[in-house]
């Protein structure tokens, strides 16, 4: 069996070399010609697998080490019986530790005091149901906008796309999808973003596209920079908006989900979901594919608040200021136009805040393994 492989794809030759010839390469550039012979195509979210790129190959199964599957034709794939498969929610812990570290961030760096905010999400899949949990767990006040969902289906009040547009912090963990009875392409639109106001934070970190971006600099030039904007995804990745970056308070190339237990949980899902399809044996365990963390244990003093308690204890495990600082000076001061893709290829390792004991109740809360 021909494997071909996204070279950002963690573990894949200690995974998949037991199972046929494993070759790499950058997914952005991958060409129908590199698929000769291939039985196996394995993406991340920067390859577009539709007609275009499989329509002369022989490929029989395709996995993508992501929760997201926009670049995916999945109707294509089932037209010509190609098996697929996603990684659903590998790393959604890792997406809620960006949430919480970026709010820690704007509290130490602009005094915003989320915990006693309204909290609004949008999209409650996996991704958002963790962040929403965790919040909830906090004692905040949370609702969430999904139309796709039964009331049944939420772990928080549901609410219409106004309310949560009204909260102080909204948090973006929806999917980017043109069609359908409610798209999401465009959702945030003019209108919404025209009735932001001053204090209000924005965390983005669903996918790029549903937020009018050019609306969002006008509202923050209005405002005078008093919006708090947490910005991941983009609309034209992997070159981001320019005008509206430096408007931001962070500013990331797409990392929310890059913990090191995320990223190998996405490769072992797509290892597991091969070895079914083929009638394969799974030879390697989730335990020995994925990571423990490197700390291990984190003892903090008490703080003189709990806002404080979450800012040390979330930074101690990732400090989200570390990839937005590389970010915006290597990109936005700098002419290396392939810098998104290069943060992304060389990106310093972070463990998820569950792969650390604590003994501070609250901080179960957020992930933390409690003793
Ligand atoms: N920034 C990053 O590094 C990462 C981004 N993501 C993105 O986050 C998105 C969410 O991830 P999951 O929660 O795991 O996906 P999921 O598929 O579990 O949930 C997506 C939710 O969005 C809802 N939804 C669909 N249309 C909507 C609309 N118009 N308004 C509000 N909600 C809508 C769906 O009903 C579903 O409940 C993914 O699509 C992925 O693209 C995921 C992982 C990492
Ligand atoms: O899982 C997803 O969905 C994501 O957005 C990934 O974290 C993005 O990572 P890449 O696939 O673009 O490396």
């Amino acid at each position: 069996m021909k494997i071909l492989a996204d070279e950002n794809m963690p573990n894949v030759h200690r995974l998949f070399g037991g199972l046929g010839e494993v070759v790499t390469s950058p997914g952005r550039t991958l060409t129908p010609a590199m698929l000769d012979g291939v039985d196996v195509l394995l993406v991340r979210s920067v390859t577009k697998v539709n007609e275009a790129l499989l329509k002369d190959s022989s490929v029989k199964f395709v996995g993508t080490a992501t929760i997201g599957t926009d670049h995916i034709d999945l109707e294509y794939l089932a037209q010509r019986g190609i098996g697929f498969a996603s990684a659903p929610g590998c790393n959604a812990d890792a997406v809620a530790d960006y949430v919480f570290s970026a709010l820690s961030y704007l509290y130490l760096t602009r005094g915003v005091t989320w915990l006693n905010a309204k909290i609004g999400i949008l999209g409650h899949g996996n991704v958002g149901k963790v962040v929403a949990s965790r919040f909830k767990a906090l004692g905040c006040d949370v609702c969430a906008y999904d139309p796709l969902l039964a009331d049944s289906q939420f772990n928080v009040e549901p609410a219409d796309l106004a309310t949560v547009m009204a909260c102080d912090v909204i948090c973006h963990h929806a999917p980017f999808t043109a069609e359908g009875e409610y798209p999401t392409k465009g959702m945030i639109n003019a209108d919404l973003i025209a009735n932001l106001q001053p204090g209000q934070t924005i965390v983005a970190a669903g996918r790029g596209g549903v937020i009018d971006e050019i609306a969002l600099v006008k509202r923050q030039q209005e405002l005078q920079g008093s919006l708090n904007l947490v910005f991941d995804v983009w609309q034209g990745e992997p070159e981001i908006n320019r005008e509206l970056a430096p408007l931001c308070d962070i500013v990331t190339p797409h990392i929310a989900g890059y913990s090191k237990q995320g990223r190998e949980k996405g490769t072992w899902m797509v290892y597991q979901s091969l070895c079914q399809f083929f009638g394969l044996e799974v030879k390697i365990d989730y335990q020995t594919a994925v990571s423990r963390g490197s700390i291990g244990h984190l003892e903090l003093n008490v703080q003189p608040s709990l806002h404080d308690l979450i800012a040390r204890a979330c930074h101690a495990i990732y400090d989200v200021a570390r990839d937005s600082n590389r970010f915006r000076y290597s990109y936005l001061n700098g002419s290396h136009s392939g810098v998104f893709d290069w943060l992304r290829k060389h990106y310093v390792e972070r463990d998820e805040f569950g792969t650390c004991q604590v003994r501070h109740a609250s901080l179960g809360a957020l992930g933390f393994e409690l003793i």
